[in-house]
């Protein structure tokens, strides 16, 4: 690959932005299945517009960290901690990136545009500076990370209602357990940069049973949209089986309290968002 390409690659989190855009995109598509008709010019200018948006939000983000990744293991080979692109060129492809994302979501209608700028502003100008302070930042990066489903579905639908809500609320609470499991795997990592992000800032039983309390909380608030009437059995039924997982997978992190029962429940995590969303968008009532 060329090295501008990989740099490109790790200034935006090529992987997450993926599975940030993924999310949006379904959930545009759940918007759609009300409307009656899929507008797919749209939905293509949703995936630009949220891959331009996410990726920005990370630059500012890489911007913002450059002295702190230059400590860590995992992140010292990006472009900015390397030196191999200049704060300033980072600067610019962001800037150019936000824009031209958020005038690709506003065009679908304003809501859209102006939930995106907002989220851009809360990650990389509330959750990253407070990534040193305190382990609340997970609580208020969860913000930002639960909106691209909302904007998916707000691209489509227009305005926020109940089903906008649940289809944030099942991402806001997945975040728990997904970030929990990384925050101990990489704990060791983090520690050199300041970061101390589980529940107790440490790897000890406490941070496990809440990690795991998390993956039994996202049981109940996958079964929402059955229990509201807008999700089908079919949805209930694969909630509950990968649920039971990924609950297994928080208990023998409380078991073992080992890493790799915690790199377990990470890729689990991978694995149970895609899943349930999907699952949703096939099982709609
Ligand atoms: C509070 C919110 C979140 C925090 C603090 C968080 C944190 C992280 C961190 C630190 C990693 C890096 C793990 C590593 O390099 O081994 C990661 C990976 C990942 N996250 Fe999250 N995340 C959050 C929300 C999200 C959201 C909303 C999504 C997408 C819907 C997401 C998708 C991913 C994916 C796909 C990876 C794997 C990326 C890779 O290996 O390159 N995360 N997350
Ligand atoms: C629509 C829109 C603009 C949404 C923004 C969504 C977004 C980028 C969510 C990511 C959530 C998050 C807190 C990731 C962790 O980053 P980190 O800084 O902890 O990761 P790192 O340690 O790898 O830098």
């Amino acid at each position: 690959m060329g090295s501008f390409f990989k740099d490109f690659k790790n200034l935006v989190k090529l992987r997450l932005t993926l599975l940030v855009v993924f999310s949006a995109s379904v959930c545009f598509l759940v918007g759609e299945h009300y409307a009656g008709q899929i507008h797919w010019l749209n939905w293509i200018k949703l995936i630009i517009g949220g891959f331009l948006v996410t990726s920005a939000a990370n630059g500012f983000n890489e911007i913002i960290e450059k002295d702190l990744d230059k400590l860590m293991r995992r992140t010292a080979d990006r472009p900015l901690p390397s030196g191999r692109m200049t704060t300033g060129q980072a600067l610019v492809l962001s800037l150019v990136m936000g824009i031209g994302g958020t005038y690709l979501l506003g065009s679908l209608n304003l809501l859209t545009g102006v939930l995106s700028v907002f989220s851009i502003f809360l990650y990389a100008f509330a959750y990253t500076p407070l990534k040193q302070k305190s382990p609340i930042a997970v609580f208020v990066g969860a913000f930002p990370g639960a909106l691209p489903p909302l904007i998916g579905y707000v691209a489509s639908h227009g305005r926020i209602d109940t089903i906008a809500l649940v289809l944030f609320g099942i991402q806001f609470v997945w975040q728990f357990p997904h970030f929990w499991a990384i925050a101990w795997v990489l704990d060791d990592d983090y520690k050199k940069a300041g970061f101390r992000l589980l529940p107790t800032t440490h790897r000890d039983r406490v941070s496990a049973v809440i990690t795991w309390l998390s993956t039994i909380i996202l049981i109940p608030v996958s079964l929402l949209p059955t229990f509201l009437g807008f999700g089908g059995n079919l949805i209930a039924i694969v909630s509950i089986i990968i649920g039971a997982v990924f609950c297994y997978q928080g208990f023998m992190l409380v078991k073992n309290l080992d890493i790799p029962s915690a790199r377990k429940l990470m890729f689990g995590s991978f694995i149970y968002l895609p899943v349930v969303q999907l699952g949703l968008l096939f099982n709609l009532m």
